[in-house]
């Protein structure tokens, strides 16, 4: 017998790629998490696989979670902040493309609950992030250039990763210059590129699957439950 309830999940933009990748872990794998509430802006049907969902005008009457997964939009992302603030829940955010109030709203709320926000939750990206750095810092006066690649119904361009890849290589003393390709169903592609004169070094991460990303966030979850209130990074939740 498992000596630990399951760490109730709310998930936030559950109609959406990322949502449905989310859903679908939750019933196929162990992982220790159980959903008990599926919000997005619009919904057709009340309960699906026996998860109740939930508009995002209701969302304030959602039943009690421990953690909440956001994978939604800017436009959505303030309400779900605000009802775990409220709540004092945990919350896993992947939206991108945040305006500087949203993130700073994300701080200030760090002072009250446990937050991972990333704008990448795979693995492969969070070593990139440190090697990219690492060769910025070792290549002093080299170009860099960042060329991210999504599938078309991708709204926000850099994407998320493309510009934390960029601090990081502004960490390391380089000035990153950006580039977007949006084509196809292309999942994800991130190129960080050094140039000097004769010479070219190609860092690269393709994703090729959604379920990396769900994974990483159902992780943090189950990781994020019940700690001190703070921000975490997805290096601290491995
Ligand atoms: N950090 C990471 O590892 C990753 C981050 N992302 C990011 O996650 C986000 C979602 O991506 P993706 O799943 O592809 O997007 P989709 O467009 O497929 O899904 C968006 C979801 O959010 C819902 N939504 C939109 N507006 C609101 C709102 N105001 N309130 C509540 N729900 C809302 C949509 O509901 P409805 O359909 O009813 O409008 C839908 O369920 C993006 O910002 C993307 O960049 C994506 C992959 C990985
Ligand atoms: O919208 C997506 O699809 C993705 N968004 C994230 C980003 O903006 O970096 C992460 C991933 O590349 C997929």
């Amino acid at each position: 017998m498992d000596a630990h309830p399951p760490v109730r999940l709310l998930i936030h933009g559950a109609t959406g790629r990322m949502g449905q990748a989310l859903l679908r872990l939750c019933r196929e794998e162990t992982t220790g998490c159980e959903v008990v509430a599926a919000v997005a802006r619009r919904v057709d049907t009340r309960v699906v696989d026996g998860v109740p969902r939930f508009t995002a005008a209701e969302l304030s009457g959602v039943p009690a979670f421990d953690v909440a997964i956001d994978f939604s939009l800017p436009e959505g992302f303030d309400a779900i902040l605000a009802l775990c603030v409220a709540r004092g829940t945990a919350l896993v955010s992947g939206t991108t493309g945040l305006s500087d109030a949203q993130k700073a709203a994300l701080d200030a709320a760090s002072t009250t609950i446990p937050l991972a926000w990333a704008s990448n939750f795979s693995l492969g990206v969070a070593v990139l992030h440190d090697l990219v750095e690492r060769a910025a810092k070792l290549l002093p006066g080299w170009d860099c250039d960042i060329v991210e690649a999504h599938h078309t119904r991708k709204l926000d361009a850099p994407s998320g990763t493309a510009l934390t890849l960029g601090t990081a290589a502004q960490a390391g003393g380089a000035d990153p210059h950006y580039a977007s390709i949006r084509a196809g169903d292309i999942v994800g592609e991130h190129l960080v590129q050094f140039a000097a004169a004769g010479e070219r070094i190609e860092l690269v991460h393709r994703a090729t699957n959604r379920d990396i990303f769900a994974r990483g966030a159902l992780h943090a979850a189950a990781r994020l439950n019940a700690r001190a209130p703070g921000r975490y990074r997805v290096a601290d939740l491995l």
